[in-house]
């Protein structure tokens, strides 16, 4: 379980607040209007970001001032982050060593993860000769070989068409299933949240609101939803 207790922090005149827990395994969608701090919210749980106040807690233990690689998280954010130079599978590979000198298991892991997300095949490809979402593939594959039991996507599949982004979307729900990891996506689509979220944390003005059901949540929107999507 994650776990926000009384957590705060301050950057000039905004204030981030979030005091609730998400359960084991949930796939929780963040949703909320342009600058109310979503992206702030992964950056203090991965670390990025110390908070003034409060602490979150993973499996009942805080995190404290841990550094981002000491927290058992991976993560996803909109570029993705694959090193042009390098082939698919030394940028799946970096996810378990970055000096790249992998043991013979280890080099077996690659291979599944990258046939797990269909890029088998391609596993000597530099990202220029890949397609979009092929590379999006990758960086799912680096998540998935690292094998962590908390996942954050801070919208990482914004760049792609809308099919493309829904298989995506797909495909990262099947690595939190195989993982049997709780996964936080920020996404600006309501129809990303559909497809993927069974519990979505509204966030507004700083306001970090605890995670509630998206049936339960659309049946009945706060105001500020309704304006942001619209209707
Ligand atoms: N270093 C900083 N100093 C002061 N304010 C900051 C700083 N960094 C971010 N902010 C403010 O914090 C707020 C939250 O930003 P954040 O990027 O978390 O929002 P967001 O909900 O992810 O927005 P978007 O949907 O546009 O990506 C914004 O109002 C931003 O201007």
């Amino acid at each position: 379980m994650l776990e926000f207790r009384n957590l705060r922090l301050t950057q000039g005149d905004f204030t981030l607040t979030a005091d609730f827990q998400v359960p084991k395994g949930a796939r929780v969608a963040v949703i909320g209007p342009s600058g109310a701090g979503k992206s702030t919210l992964l950056s203090l749980i991965g670390g990025f970001e110390t908070p003034d106040d409060g602490d979150i807690l993973w499996r009942g233990k805080p995190f404290g001032l841990s550094a981002p690689f000491e927290r058992p998280i991976s993560h996803l954010f909109q570029d993705n982050t694959l090193f042009a130079h390098m082939t698919a599978a030394q940028n799946v590979g970096l996810g378990l060593r970055p000096s790249l000198r992998l043991s013979k298991s280890e080099q077996s892991a690659v291979s599944e993860a990258l046939r797990a997300v269909g890029l088998e095949g391609l596993e000597t490809r530099r990202p220029g000769a890949l397609s979009g979402g092929q590379q999006s593939r990758v960086a799912l594959a680096r998540v998935l070989v690292q094998q962590k039991p908390l996942i954050l996507l801070d919208e990482p599949f914004s760049a792609l068409g809308p099919a493309m982004r829904h298989e995506m979307i797909d495909l990262a729900k099947e690595v939190s299933e195989r993982l049997g990891a709780t996964m936080l996506m920020v996404t600006h689509d309501v129809s990303d949240v559909d497809r993927f979220a069974d519990l979505v944390i509204w966030v507004e003005g700083g306001t970090c609101q605890p995670p509630r059901p998206w049936a339960e949540m659309k049946a009945d929107p706060p105001q500020g939803l309704l304006d942001y999507i619209g209707t």
